[in-house]
């Protein structure tokens, strides 16, 4: 059987570089390309690529995606940045060009997306839920793609249940003291050396408290996920958000 023909762009960063490796160590993946800043995409269609693992940065991921979408190339896409504008954009691409798929993955992690599902289940239970996110200080975006999937989540499926809006008291104080507001979800960003990618979800009722954490201690954690992404992306065309689609976990 024929080697899947896979290209990285961001491959000098700090996921990327893992994915090049992850990539080349799987039987049946050629890394055909390992594109950084600057690099022309032509090299994806001179090579061939079927499919591009997309890890540069919000501001380069549409211009990225426009190109592979126009050219038929599937793109698996850890990026972060996504607005509801951007995947609009996606989806009208992608309507151009029938067969082909784009997976956009929050997180790629098995864990990171495991505590997603479990928020997703136990938010409308407590009457209070908040999301911390932890990440080294050399990530350009905040809240994280994570933390801002799971508070969406969270948020609807509160308004799925009937929740009521959560009790909180705060009158004065120091902007930002609370954090971002996502869909009624505040969401706190913690910088800090030594760290990779974390998060918390904390639930609170009436005399009992839930704390759901993941932990990503390493970049390995993603390439499970990502080589997931690529094996199904080829037999998936159109946009899928989020890896629980292709962990049946739904
Ligand atoms: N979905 C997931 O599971 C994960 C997503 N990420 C996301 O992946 C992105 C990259 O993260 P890091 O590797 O930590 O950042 P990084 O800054 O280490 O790497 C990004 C790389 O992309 C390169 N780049 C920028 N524009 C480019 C372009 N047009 N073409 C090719 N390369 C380009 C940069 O020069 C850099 O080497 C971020 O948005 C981050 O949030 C990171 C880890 C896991
Ligand atoms: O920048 C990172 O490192 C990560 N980015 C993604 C995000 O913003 O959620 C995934 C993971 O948290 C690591």
């Amino acid at each position: 059987m024929s080697k899947l023909r896979v290209a990285v762009l961001g491959a000098k960063g700090r996921i990327g570089s893992e994915a090049v490796r992850a990539v080349e160590a799987a039987e049946d993946l050629e890394l055909v390309a390992a594109l950084g800043r600057g690099d022309s995409l032509e090299a994806l269609t001179d090579t061939g690529a079927q499919v591009v693992v997309e890890l540069t940065t919000p501001a380069s991921v549409m211009d990225n995606l426009d190109f592979c979408v126009r050219h038929g190339i599937h793109a698996v896409v850890g990026t972060t940045g996504w607005t509801d504008e951007r995947l609009a954009q996606l989806n009208t691409a992608l309507a151009a060009s029938p067969g082909t798929g784009v997976l956009i993955a929050p997180n790629f992690s098995i864990g990171a997306v495991l505590t997603m599902k479990f928020a997703e289940v136990a938010a409308p239970y407590f009457e209070s839920v908040e999301v911390i996110e932890l990440h080294h200080p050399n990530k350009v975006d905040a809240p994280s793609g994570t933390a801002t999937r799971t508070a969406q989540l969270i948020a609807a499926a509160r308004q799925k249940a009937g929740s009521a809006p959560q009790p909180d008291a705060t009158a004065t104080g120091l902007d930002g003291a609370r954090g971002a507001d996502v869909d009624g979800v505040p969401v706190h960003a913690v910088r800090l050396r030594g760290l990779l990618a974390h998060q918390e979800v904390l639930l609170g009722g009436e005399g009992e408290t839930l704390t759901i954490r993941h932990d990503s201690l390493h970049h390995s954690s993603f390439m499970p996920g990502i080589l997931l992404g690529v094996r199904r992306v080829v037999d998936t065309p159109g946009l899928t958000f989020g890896l629980e689609h292709f962990l049946d976990l739904k």
